[in-house]
């Protein structure tokens, strides 16, 4: 068994974050572990409360599973604040933490700020540069970068771009565009492209957590990076196509589908 952690923000309503993390871990064979950042309040309809741990407990929950488990690879989702994030950072250089995936988490789809504007800075100097990868989305690409992007050639350079600061590789994820759902990879010489048709559904909270957790999952197994993409773009195309309605707003992905079919749960 292949252990995977997540460093990351709890989703009171289970769709994204720490929550989802651990679905998509378990989903894809591997044991998930957390690092809680943060305790969101949160459902369908938004994010309502933010509290930020501090940084005291964040080490030790940290320093507590390297310091007893092998840890194959680890994601780094919603972490707030520059303090978190320096900590992070010497935390897992300490450990010398391999298979790093950052999902550099900003704000929700209902445009609660996850991270604190004047942290964006810090995220970029101390974790890019110990990232295996790192999985913007658009508008996160834009404040990354304070650029505009609007086609999958301005993604393309957006990942260029990014990999100057420091992450060996680069996935600049297409969810936001119209159209179907191009992401790009750049690992400092080339380029791939995986392209989805767009699934028509207003159920898509959590599937930058997902996708990011999927590419852990993937790398703790052994798969290189172009073998970890084509798998978590499989795993987010399914987990989107069976999402489904809780509540009044935007409902979760579905991590298990199958199995909830060969059990006969679902249709
Ligand atoms: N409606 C959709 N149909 C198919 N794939 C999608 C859809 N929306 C997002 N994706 C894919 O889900 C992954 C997460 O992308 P995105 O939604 O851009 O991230 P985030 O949740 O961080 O905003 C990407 O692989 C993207 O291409
Ligand atoms: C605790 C927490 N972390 C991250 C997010 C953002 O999730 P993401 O997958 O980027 O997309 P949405 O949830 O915004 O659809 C979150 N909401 N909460």
């Amino acid at each position: 068994m292949k252990n995977v952690l997540t460093i990351a923000g709890s989703d009171s309503c289970g769709g994204a974050g720490i929550q989802a993390d651990i679905k998509t871990f378990s989903a894809l064979g591997t044991y998930g572990m957390s690092v809680i950042t943060a305790i969101t309040a949160q459902n369908t309809m938004g994010v309502f409360k933010v509290t930020e741990l501090e940084e005291e407990i964040v080490a030790a929950q940290i320093n507590c599973i390297y310091e007893d488990i092998k840890v194959d690879a680890v994601k780094i989702g919603m972490v707030s604040n520059s303090i978190i994030i320096k900590t992070i950072a010497q935390c897992l250089r300490k450990h010398a933490a391999k298979n790093i995936v950052i999902d550099p988490v900003m704000v929700s789809k209902s445009k609660y700020k996850l991270l604190r504007p004047e942290a964006c800075e810090a995220l970029v100097s101390f974790l890019f540069p110990l990232a295996q990868v790192v999985t913007p989305n658009i508008p996160e690409a834009e404040v990354i970068l304070g650029k505009r992007i609007q086609n999958v050639e301005h993604m393309q350079e957006a990942a260029v771009a990014i990999h100057k600061m420091g992450p060996a590789n680069v996935i600049v994820k297409g969810g936001h565009l119209p159209g179907d759902a191009v992401d790009v990879l750049f690992d400092g010489q080339k380029f791939t492209l995986l392209s989805d048709v767009r699934i028509a559904t207003k159920n898509t909270h959590g599937t930058g957590c997902t996708f990011s957790s999927a590419i852990a999952a993937s790398l703790a197994k052994g798969f290189n990076i172009r073998e970890a993409f084509g798998a978590a773009k499989e795993y987010i195309h399914g987990a989107i196509e069976n999402s489904f309605s809780i509540g009044q707003g935007v409902g979760p992905t579905h991590h298990f589908y199958s199995l909830y079919k060969r059990a006969g749960l679902v249709d």
